[in-house]
């Protein structure tokens, strides 16, 4: 049998310089449409090198399953990026390395947001979304900030008994400034990615603007992780009523230093991980509405016929409302918000279909081509909630699941926010006409979405889009119910 080391490595475009290798292949915006477009050429494998650094991009979903899912014994951890080191981010749970550790974290994870404990955030869930209606009846121009706020109120009460009343909340703005530097961190114009030891300059060096930068963010993240946590153990005595936040259901079960400290930072980790890419889904889901007004107005008459017209949907009508379902599936898939999903590390030599996967490679899954799959996802630019249902209307067993990673490291707030993404869009089609916005002579108004096109996740921001009650009605019911919760 030959020696692992004696296969080659997977195809991939040959190394543009000696020492930087692929670098200048990698560094062009939308770098997963071209990892796309490159399957043609390499196959569904390719291989890259950077600064002598392997990496591996699985752009099909057979190749992520069986490598990150069945094998993910050995390709669960995460790589070493050096500005990730300075922000003290290889604490957060997504960026740690594979390892008891981590394994803590992960039955926070579990114990906070298994499907189970998630159903009994409903309440809360229903009482932000008519919270975010109101803003919504308010100040219509502003559904970016309220899709953001709901997503963040949810988690904050759910973890922290912790209700954010408005958009300029010190946690909000502390989640955004380390939110962006998760997304950036990683990229290869950081000269210190490339060149580690340039972390050991004094912050005060001329030159050393990135440091004082990943040290500004590094007291965010502590920030971040202790204020919430303190607030809900001191105000713990006034937080009674229906829910107990996470923080106070599981403390008892996390009392040496280190386990409160791995509890604190899995739950700030919650906080980062769970506000921008649910908000940004919502935003995606207004979108699809606005380009797509007959789905639209299916998805309307469907809620209609459920409702009555004279109430919310809510979850009891889950079942009784699958296009909506399906809606949400393709907005999953239509615009991943993690193209690239986040990269695994593999712990040992490994082979492949022949080929030589050497250990530490940084592997890519590309979800955005995987979305993208022509056999599985026909006319896949098109959004087409259709493609999830059978001939009966009813949902096929198709979950985007690959939106939400692989294996060991698979996103485990996946049901929280598909539930959160569910009951927004459900809500908003009931009491909103949702429609491109027109200029004073009635000529259409360009949609002025931009998705970021760099870094870890692909978000949209700057939607223009009209959103105006169905009705009198529709008004009446958001308002009375706005009083009724709150
Ligand atoms: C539409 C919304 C979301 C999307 C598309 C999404 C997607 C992802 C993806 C692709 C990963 C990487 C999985 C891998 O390494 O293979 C991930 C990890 C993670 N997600 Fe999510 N996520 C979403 C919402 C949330 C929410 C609401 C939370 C928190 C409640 C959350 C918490 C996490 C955490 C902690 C990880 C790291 C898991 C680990 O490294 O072990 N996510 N997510």
């Amino acid at each position: 049998l030959k020696s692992p080391q004696r296969l080659p490595y997977p195809p991939g475009p040959p190394p543009t310089s000696f020492i930087a290798g692929n670098m200048s292949d990698i560094s062009t915006p939308n770098v997963w449409r071209k990892y796309t477009e490159w399957t043609k050429q390499y196959g569904n494998i390719i291989y890259l090198r950077i600064f002598g650094q392997p990496i591996v991009i699985l752009n099909s979903l057979e190749d992520a399953l069986e490598l990150l899912e069945r094998r993910s014994g050995y390709y669960s951890s995460r790589p070493v990026v050096p500005m990730y080191e300075i922000m003290e981010f290889s604490s957060v749970t997504t960026l740690r390395a594979y390892g008891p550790e981590w394994r803590t974290h992960r039955k926070v994870f579990q114990q906070a947001f298994k499907p189970d404990s998630c159903m009994e955030y409903r309440p809360i869930q229903i009482k932000k979304v008519y919270d975010m209606l109101n803003a919504l009846l308010q100040t219509p121009e502003r559904v970016e900030a309220h899709s953001r706020r709901y997503a963040g109120s949810i988690i904050s009460s759910v973890v922290y008994g912790y209700d954010i009343v408005s958009d300029d909340d010190p946690l909000v703005e502390l989640v955004e400034s380390t939110e962006q530097a998760f997304t950036v961190a990683p990229l290869p114009k950081w000269l210190v990615n490339g060149f580690p030891f340039l972390r050991h300059i004094p912050s005060w060096f001329p030159g050393a603007g990135f440091k004082r930068y990943a040290l500004s963010i590094r007291h965010k993240w502590h920030q971040q992780v202790d204020v919430p946590f303190k607030y809900t153990i001191t105000a713990s005595e006034s937080l009674g009523g229906s829910h107990t936040p996470v923080v106070l259901s599981l403390l008892n079960g996390y009392t040496s230093e280190e386990d409160n400290q791995m509890l604190k930072e899995a739950l700030g980790s919650a906080y980062s991980a769970g506000v921008g890419t649910t908000a940004s889904s919502i935003v995606v889901f207004l979108i699809a509405m606005v380009t797509y007004p007959q789905i639209c107005k299916r998805a309307q008459d469907d809620i209609d016929r459920v409702t009555g017209g004279q109430r919310l949907p809510d979850y009891g009508d889950l079942k009784s409302l699958p296009y909506i379902q399906a809606i949400i599936r393709e907005v999953l898939r239509w615009r991943p918000i993690t193209p690239l999903g986040i990269t695994h590390v593999n712990d040992k030599d490994d082979v492949y279909n022949g080929y030589y996967i050497p250990k530490g490679s940084i592997i890519y899954s590309n979800i955005w081509a995987m979305s993208r799959d022509p056999i599985k996802y026909k006319d896949p630019e098109v959004f087409n909630p259709d493609r999830f249902l059978t001939e009966a209307g009813e949902l096929n067993g198709d979950e985007v699941s690959f939106a939400f990673g692989f294996g060991r490291r698979i996103c485990p707030g996946r049901h929280l926010t598909v539930a959160s993404i569910w009951l927004a869009a459900a809500v908003i089609l009931a009491s909103f006409d949702v429609e491109q916005k027109k200029d004073s002579s009635g000529s259409a108004i360009p949609l002025g979405v931009k998705f970021n096109d760099e870094g870890v996740v692909c978000t949209p921001a700057g939607l223009l889009c009209s959103i105006t009650p169905r009705s009198e009605k529709a008004r009446q019911i958001i308002l009375e119910g706005h009083r009724d919760v709150f």
